[in-house]
């Protein structure tokens, strides 16, 4: 069993992130987490705070000589901000000599030390006083803040080394919407698109949609206004069975849905073609099984014409009815495979990933915090008030597709480990390579 946990402030000393149940030999460093944290930084309409604070990662534990240990994973992301904020933010009475006052760049007119007695609407700031007797919204929203999304995308750079050096499972994640504006459908990228995607401005794969995209976010910032989207994140390489059909909280896609709601803004989730399905009739909706290896791994529904993108990378693991695992005497053998006409599922179905490629979308609302003044109630007076007004992003979903994607290799890692356990990489691989040869034993290989 994989456990994770996250703790600190938005404007603390460090955001830590803890994972407990990851196996020993899984190969990561300072810099994978450096990058991964650098990636989800990226992004055309993020605030000013992206372009003054550093992350800084320290790996506290669970990591020596670049291979986990098989104890717990701890690592650290120090806020290069924190001597701005060391009274504010202070652990303890009286303590730090931070400057106090001074306004944080990109804000308007708030003191940092000033209680934030006028909640804004779409943050936790209200039901964070209510429910914990607060008097004012500091300690609210210094939690509540998607800068702890930092934390969960270095642990699932973690999850994401084991995903592939135990299964061959690979994760990318692209923007899909933007506003009004969509890629155009049926688009999925390959692993092998993640530099190209990281260098677009949107994290888009189209050209054509992310220069709209991009125009439509300098409008929005020109008009004092905030955007939303969807991301997709894709899995590739997984093998049947992960979750499982036997009870509501072992569904893969519960997990899925559950772990990319838990997102700060995201208000939706869709696996495969998700409220699509619900517009067409039962005949339009299924992913037909037939026999035979199609060489391909459908990432949409579409049955034809999007092989080049949709096409999956081969299945990096290896087989042992190829080799010499003793499976000859098999009835069906290895040349017998299944497979799927199409994908509009999304890689699972049952509460079981498929061995289809997984495809998960997450629908962002737009950044809450907008420039123009909402209507609010001081909590000091009781009066009608305008919302405190921090600075803020534009648009954050680039950003978003980097943290989904960590929470799937979360999601995934957990479920891989549930199925096939193992102490060591190795261990976990020689699980999955023997389950793999015992379908392909039994005819029903997903190749
Ligand atoms: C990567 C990321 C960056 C965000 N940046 C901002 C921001 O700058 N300003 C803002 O008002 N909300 C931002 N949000 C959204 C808020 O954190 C979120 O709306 C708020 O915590 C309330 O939670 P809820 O929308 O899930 O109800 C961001 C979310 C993410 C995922
Ligand atoms: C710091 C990060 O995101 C922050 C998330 C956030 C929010 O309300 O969620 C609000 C903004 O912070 P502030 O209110 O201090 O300007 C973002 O910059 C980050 O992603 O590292």
């Amino acid at each position: 069993m994989l456990r994770w946990l996250t703790a600190g402030e938005s404007h603390g000393p460090a955001l830590v992130a803890i994972a407990e149940g990851l196996p020993a030999g899984i190969e990561t460093s300072t810099k994978d987490i450096a990058h991964a944290l650098a990636r989800r930084r990226l992004g055309y309409g993020r605030g000013a705070r992206m372009k003054f604070e550093q992350d800084e990662v320290t790996i506290l534990g669970g990591l020596r000589h670049g291979l986990t240990q098989g104890g717990p994973f701890a690592v650290q992301i120090g806020n290069s901000e924190w001597p701005k904020w060391r009274t504010v933010m202070a652990a303890d009475p009286a303590e730090g000599d931070g400057e106090l006052d001074e306004l944080e760049p990109g804000t308007t007119g708030q003191a940092r030390s000033a209680p934030l007695t006028r909640p804004r609407p779409g943050h936790a700031d209200l039901a964070g006083i209510q429910k914990y007797g607060f008097t004012e919204a500091r300690p609210v929203l210094e939690r509540a803040s998607a800068r702890e999304t930092a934390a969960r995308v270095a642990l699932g750079e973690v999850a994401r080394a084991f995903l592939k050096q135990a299964a061959g499972v690979e994760l990318v994640s692209h923007v899909v919407e933007l506003g009004p504006v969509k890629a155009p459908a049926g688009l999925v990228p390959q692993p092998s698109d993640e530099e190209r995607l990281d260098a677009d401005p949107v994290r888009c794969l189209d050209a054509v949609a992310s220069a709209r995209m991009v125009e439509e976010i300098d409008l929005c910032h020109k008009e004092g206004d905030t955007m939303g989207g969807v991301v997709e994140v894709l899995a590739y390489g997984l093998p049947p069975g992960l979750g499982s059909h036997v009870h509501w909280d072992r569904r893969l896609d519960a997990r899925l849905a559950a772990a990319l709601m838990g997102i700060q803004a995201i208000k939706g989730v869709e696996l495969g073609d998700g409220f699509e399905l619900a517009r067409v009739r039962g005949s339009q909706a299924q992913d037909e099984i037939v026999p035979g290896n199609p060489g391909v791994h459908r990432a949409t529904g579409e049955s034809g014409g999007m092989e080049h993108s949709a096409a999956g990378p081969e299945r990096s693991i290896s087989r042992r009815t190829n080799q010499s695992g003793g499976m000859e005497h098999s009835a069906a053998g290895p040349e017998r495979s299944i497979s799927r006409r199409t994908n509009k599922s999304g890689g699972t179905e049952g509460g079981m990933s498929t061995g289809e490629v997984l495809r998960v979308r997450a629908a962002m609302k737009p950044i809450s915090t907008i420039p123009r003044a909402l209507a609010t109630v001081d909590v000091a007076t009781g009066e009608s008030a305008t919302a405190h007004h921090q600075r803020s992003d534009v648009c954050a979903v680039p950003a978003a597709g980097i943290v989904a994607e960590a929470m799937v290799a979360m999601v995934l890692a957990d479920a891989l480990l549930e199925k096939f356990g193992g102490d060591s990489v190795p261990e976990t691989r020689r699980n999955i390579e023997s389950y793999l040869a015992g379908l392909d034993e039994r005819g029903l290989g997903v190749h």
